[in-house]
């Protein structure tokens, strides 16, 4: 299995998330003022993605990625092995992600002096107090819906962003960097547009285990957050997240494809 993708995927999602963490600190109210967490998570995660999903055009199509602006591949097999990556990213991003949510959500950093310590002191506090009080399951909290969440958008993602640059670029050329750019950019912003609503209903349903407020499941969490908030409840954030998501998916694109050019 070819692994220079993972490698490629783990730096390129680095430095999107350098482009990213203004937005993240903005999100997350100063929680993730250090780098090594996201690092962690976030370049690891985009490791599994798109080295799973190269890995899988490969078993699709049976062409490496050298191969593929000569014989591109159709945009079902781009979906599927978009949508493969993204099953197995939401997978490694469930633990990461359960305590991205629990950090966020904590309003201590609001608080005035004299108030009660936060609840969670960093990333890896909040990781032992969910094993401790919610068992290694308790960190697994809300994975479905991120795998429903992210298995489609990433198909989404994968195939927006060929479409883009093949409609941009001369059959059998390499799209030019300003092309690889743009369409990473949008690429970001059609999966984050789409994700949006199951990011909302994945975040309640993570917030759970803590407020002691139980959702029956899923369909629970969405028709009874639509009943007391109405529909624009599944669009909270969107602004945000496709302003942080065109940055980071184009710089994310670029040093990716880059990195495998010069890989030979
Ligand atoms: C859940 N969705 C929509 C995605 N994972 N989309 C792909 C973008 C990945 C990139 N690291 C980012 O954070 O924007």
């Amino acid at each position: 299995m070819p692994v220079e993708e993972f490698v490629a995927g783990w730096i390129s999602g680095a430095l999107g998330l350098v482009l990213g963490h203004p937005f993240d600190t903005v999100k997350l109210l100063g929680f993730f003022k250090g780098m090594s967490f996201p690092i962690a998570s976030i370049a690891l995660v985009n490791s599994v993605l798109f080295g799973v999903y190269s890995n899988a055009l490969l078993a699709l199509t049976a062409t490496s990625h050298r191969q593929r602006r000569a014989q591109p591949p159709s945009y079902t097999h781009v979906f599927i092995a978009g949508c493969t990556g993204g099953f197995l990213q939401a997978y490694c991003l469930a633990p990461f992600d359960l305590i991205k949510v629990r950090l966020q959500n904590q309003t201590e950093p609001r608080a005035q002096p004299g108030s009660p310590p936060p609840r969670y002191r960093g990333p890896v506090h909040c990781a032992a107090s969910i094993f401790q009080a919610e068992g290694p399951r308790g960190l697994f909290r809300g994975a479905w819906a991120l795998t429903l969440r992210d298995t489609p958008t990433l198909g989404i993602y994968f195939v927006t962003y060929e479409w883009l640059c093949r409609k941009s670029t001369p059959d059998g050329q390499k799209p030019s960097s300003a092309t690889v750019l743009v369409a990473g950019g949008f690429a970001g912003i059609a999966s984050w547009v789409t994700a949006t609503p199951l990011d909302v209903i994945k975040a309640r349903m993570q917030m759970a285990g803590l407020k002691q407020r139980a959702y029956r499941g899923l369909l629970d969490c969405m028709v009874s957050s639509a009943r007391q908030e109405g529909l624009g409840v599944f669009f909270r954030g969107l602004t945000i997240n496709s302003a942080r998501a065109f940055p980071v998916n184009a710089v994310t694109f670029l040093s990716y494809e880059h990195l495998l050019h010069s890989w030979g």
